[in-house]
Formats: structure tokens, sequence, C-alpha cells
């Protein structure tokens, strides 16, 4: 899972340390020439005194001795710093060290898939965390580029989080969960996972079949409320979607079941009336969650939709499915944050226990995990 991108990011450490440990060791050479050069001018200073007399050097107006040497004939106040770092066991990390790990860190993010607006944050957050970052030089490089990738992915993909276990065991219930998306992405699939993952932490679910649209669809889910052995609430090819899902919700009710998960037909966001039957389910069940599903392999695409999914009837997480597919991890990188609504779970298979639920720094830690 993601590791295209997993690659990415361990060149782009390995690359960025390298630079800024490259720029560090010429800061030191020339920390050293110029301690050479001083002590050099410092013996001919002592050999004029003796033979002219000077006079020493004067406090300036302030009453300050100047420390740093000026531009034209020492190094620049930039350099001295950094020299004086490195004199007392310290590397500084400027600029012109991240130009290049940054620009590759771009092209990894973008090649990945992650969308415009999410790159360019963690490269800000990147940036913002190492500039002018004094490290001990006992500490790698490698660490501090590690800890602020670290905490630039972590702030993108954590956007909105929450626990979605707590979510449902602090609800009224039922709790019914509506699965919206477009065609052909898994929703179907996931509502079977869903229940079986709610089945091993002790919450019973019955399975509702909103999708009355598309033909053999009554079958499809039917398949898995059997495999499973839940309960179907169905109705016939045409029927209100809003109606199978209420009376889901009235079955749950009557048999003590804690979760109702609802199917809808996929669609698209622009066919106005299935968007109005999206609607309808809003306002005839209010359900407690509605859930977006799209496929983790389709990158912006997914992120594109489930935006404008939420524009149009809105969404309260995402679940994104194929993610043992995917190699790249943008949408699992760029969703919650271009939305504000957060992935809360990947779809990592075909068996029914093929669910994860989503832990924004579990996968951090994987992304940036030794291979
Ligand atoms: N590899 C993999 N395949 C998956 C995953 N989730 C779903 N699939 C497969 O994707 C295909 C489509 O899944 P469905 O659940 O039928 O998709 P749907 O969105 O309900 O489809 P419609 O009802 O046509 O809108 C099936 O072959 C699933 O087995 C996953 O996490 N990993």
């Amino acid at each position: 899972m993601f590791d295209g991108l997993k690659d990415k990011l361990s060149s782009f450490r390995e690359d960025a340390a390298e630079e800024v440990e490259e720029k560090a060791a010429e800061a030191e050479a020339e920390a050293e020439a110029d301690e050479r050069a001083e002590a050099e001018s410092e013996d001919a200073g002592a050999v004029a005194e003796t033979e002219a007399d000077t006079a020493p050097a004067e406090p300036d107006e302030s009453g300050a001795i100047e420390e740093e040497p000026d531009d034209d004939d020492g190094p620049t106040a930039s350099r001295f710093t950094r020299a004086k770092a490195f004199a007392t066991g310290k590397v500084i990390i400027e600029e012109e060290d991240l130009q290049e790990p940054l620009r590759d860190l771009e092209f990894a993010l973008l090649g990945s898939d992650v969308e415009m607006t999410v790159a360019e944050e963690i490269l800000d957050t990147v940036r913002e965390k190492m500039l002018g970052e004094a490290r001990a030089q006992i500490e790698t490089t490698d660490q501090l580029v590690t800890e602020a990738l670290h905490d630039a992915l972590l702030e993108v993909i954590s956007v909105g989080q929450f626990d979605f276990e707590e979510r449902i065991a602090a609800a009224d219930k039922p709790v019914t969960v509506v699965f919206t998306g477009v065609n052909g992405v898994g929703k179907t699939t996931t509502i079977a996972k869903l229940s079986e993952w709610l089945e091993d932490r002790g919450y019973s679910s019955v399975l509702a079949n909103g999708d009355t649209y598309r033909a053999g669809a009554n079958e499809q889910i039917g398949e898995h409320a059997d495999a499973l052995g839940r309960k179907l609430i169905a109705h016939d090819k045409g029927g209100d979607p809003a109606a199978v899902i209420y009376d889901g919700v009235e079955y749950a009710d009557a048999n003590d079941i804690d979760v109702v998960l609802g199917d809808t037909a996929g669609r698209l966001h622009t066919s106005n009336d299935l968007m109005a039957q999206l609607e309808k389910i809003d306002r005839v069940v209010e359900p407690d969650l509605t859930l977006f599903v799209d496929e983790s392999v389709a990158g912006q695409d997914a992120v594109r939709r489930a935006t404008e999914f939420n524009d149009a009837a809105e969404i309260d997480g995402v679940v994104l499915s194929k993610a043992d597919a995917d190699s790249s991890g943008g949408a699992a990188i760029s969703i919650a944050y271009v939305t504000g609504k957060p992935v809360l779970f990947l779809g990592t298979g075909q068996e029914y226990d093929d669910l994860v639920q989503f832990d924004p720094e579990a996968l951090v830690d994987e992304l940036l995990g030794e291979e």
C-alpha cells in the first residue's frame, strides 16, 4: 500500500539530509579557513603593531565593537552566523540548503497524485520546521528532515479526524450510516466489510439497499447479507431509496439493532435526479453519518468527486477502497485537507476483514518507516 509514495519520501529524506550535511561541511570548512585567516592577520597585526605602534580598534558610536566582518572582504553575515554556530556544535539550516530538496519533494508529491494545495502546504510546513533550525551536530540531519516531514504530513492528513467507533458508541441507537459515491467504486463491498467490522466490536447491523436504480443491486447486496448472516431490507427496482432506508431504521428500532447501513445507487454529482434522492434520504431518514466511498487509486479524481459530493449533499467522512492496489497514496494524503472531511477507513482487499480504520499517525509512521 502506497509503496511508490513511501519510496519517494525516502529518497527525499536521503537527498535533503545529504544536501544539508554538505552545506554544513562547507560551513565548517569556511569557519576553519576564517579562523586561520584571522589568526594569520592577528599575527601580522602584532608584527605591524610592534613596528608602527598603530592604535587599537575603537568601539563604534553605540559602544559595541563591530563583530561581523563586512560583505566585501569577509564572510557574509549568514556564513559568519553559521560558522559561529558550527564552532559551538550546532548546524543551522538555510533557505538555499532546502531549495533543491524541496523542489524534489514537490515533484515527488505531485507525481504521487497529491493535490496541488496539499503539496504546497506540506512544503511550507517542512520549510518552516527546518529553516533556521539549529541542531546539535550529534543529531542526524535525517532525523530532523523526518520530523519535519512527519509533522507536515500529519497536519494535512488528520484534518477533521474523529474516532468512528467512539461516534457509534456515543450515538443513540439505531445509528444510520448512508453511503454515497459514483458507480463501481466499492460501496456495497464496503458496507459488507463495515457490517463485519461492527460485529467484531459488538455492534449489530442491518443492511438497507437504497440502490433501487441498478438491475441486480438487490441480488448483489443480498449475497453479502447471506454470507454474513445479516438482515437485508430491500424494495423492488424503481422504488424510493428513502423509503427503503427508512424501513431499515424501523426494523433496527423494532429489533434492537445498533446500526443501519444504507447503500445508495452509484451516481455522478451531476445526475440531478439522483442527487435529489440523496437530499430526500437526508430529509426523511436524517442519517447520523453520510460516508463518501471512492477508490484510493483514483487519486485526484477521488478528491474532486469528494468535493463535488460534499457540496451537493454534505458528507461526514470518506472511505477509500482499493488502497491495496494504490501505490501513490495521493487521495489518502489530500482528501481531508481539501474537503475538510476525514478519511475514516481504507479498504485493503476483497475479503470481509479487509477494512482498516484510518489512523493518520500510523499512516505517517508507515510512510516514513524503514523499508
Ligand atoms: N482490491 C480491492 N477490491 C475491492 C475493494 N473494495 C471493493 N473492491 C472490489 O471492487 C468491485 C466493485 O465493488 P462494489 O462493492 O460492487 O462497488 P459499488 O460501488 O457498490 O458498485 P455499484 O453498486 O455498481 O455502484 C468489486 O469487485 C469488489 O470486490 C478493496 O478494498 N480492494
